[in-house]
C-alpha cells in the first residue's frame, strides 16, 4: 500500500485533502521560502514546491512505498510574488493595494513517488477578483490575525471570504492544493487517485 505524504504544514492543504477522501501522513519540509527571493512567481512557487517536496524524500524515516507531495503558494500582483505578510502593517498595505483589483495565487506542486523515483511538477494559478474594502474592513480584518498567516494575506474560505468576488480557475487551488491537478499529477507517476481513499 502506498502512503500519500503531505509535506506540508498548511491545515489548509491537510483539510481539503481529508475532505476530498485522502488523510496523508505530515511530513513538514522545513525548507528556507526566502533563499528564491526574485524569482517570477509562477516559478518561485514550483521551485518552492520541487525544494520542500525533495526534502521530505531525502527523509530516512519515511513509510516504505509513498508518494510525497509538496506545495507552495504565492498571489501575484503587479508582477511581483506575495506571500505571507510580513506583519499587520504589511498586511494593511497589501489590502490597500488589491481591494477592488485582481491577481492570480499560483500554487506550486511538486509529487514524488519514493519507490520508482518518479517525480512530476507542474503551477496551477487561479484569478482571484478583491472588493473594494473599506479601511474599515481592512483593519477589522487584519486585526483578527488571519491574514497573516496565508499567502496573499487572504483567504476565500475563511474570514476573507467576503472580501473575495469571485475567481476563474480551481476553488482549492486558491486555498492551498489544486485537487485535479494532484489527480493528473498522480496518473502522470502510474498513481490512481481513488486508490488513496480510506487509507489511513
Ligand atoms: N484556508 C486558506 N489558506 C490559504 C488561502 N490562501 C493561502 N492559504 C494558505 O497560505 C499558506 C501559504 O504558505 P505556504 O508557504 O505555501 O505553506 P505553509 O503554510 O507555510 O506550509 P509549508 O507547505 O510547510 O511551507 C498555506 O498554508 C495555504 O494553505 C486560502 O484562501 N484559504
Amino acid at each position: 500500500m502506498t502512503t500519500f505524504v503531505l509535506a506540508s504544514a498548511s491545515p489548509a492543504r491537510l483539510a481539503t485533502l481529508r475532505k476530498a477522501g485522502i488523510d496523508p501522513q505530515v511530513v513538514v519540509s522545513g525548507v528556507d521560502e526566502d533563499q528564491l527571493d526574485g524569482l517570477p512567481p509562477i516559478e518561485l512557487a514550483l521551485q518552492l514546491a520541487q525544494l520542500k517536496c525533495a526534502a521530505v524524500v531525502a527523509r530516512d524515516d519515511l513509510p516504505e512505498g509513498a508518494v510525497v507531495l509538496g506545495c507552495d503558494s504565492v498571489l501575484e500582483l503587479d508582477g511581483q510574488a506575495l506571500g505571507k505578510p510580513d506583519d499587520a502593517a504589511d498586511a494593511i498595505n497589501r489590502w490597500q493595494a488589491m481591494r477592488g483589483r485582481s491577481g492570480v495565487l499560483h500554487t506550486g506542486h511538486a509529487l514524488t513517488d519514493t519507490v520508482t523515483g518518479k517525480t512530476v511538477s507542474k503551477t496551477a494559478s487561479t484569478i482571484v477578483h478583491f472588493a473594494d474594502v473599506t479601511d474599515a474592513e481592512i483593519a477589522a480584518y487584519v486585526a483578527t490575525g488571519e491574514p497573516l498567516y496565508v499567502a496573499g494575506a487572504f483567504t476565500v474560505d475563511g474570514l476573507g471570504g467576503a472580501f473575495v468576488t469571485g475567481i476563474e480557475g480551481c476553488h482549492h487551488n486558491v486555498v492551498g492544493v489544486s485537487l485535479p491537478l494532484v489527480r493528473n499529477l498522480l496518473a502522470e507517476i502510474g498513481h490512481g487517485w481513488t486508490g488513496f481513499w480510506k487509507q489511513g
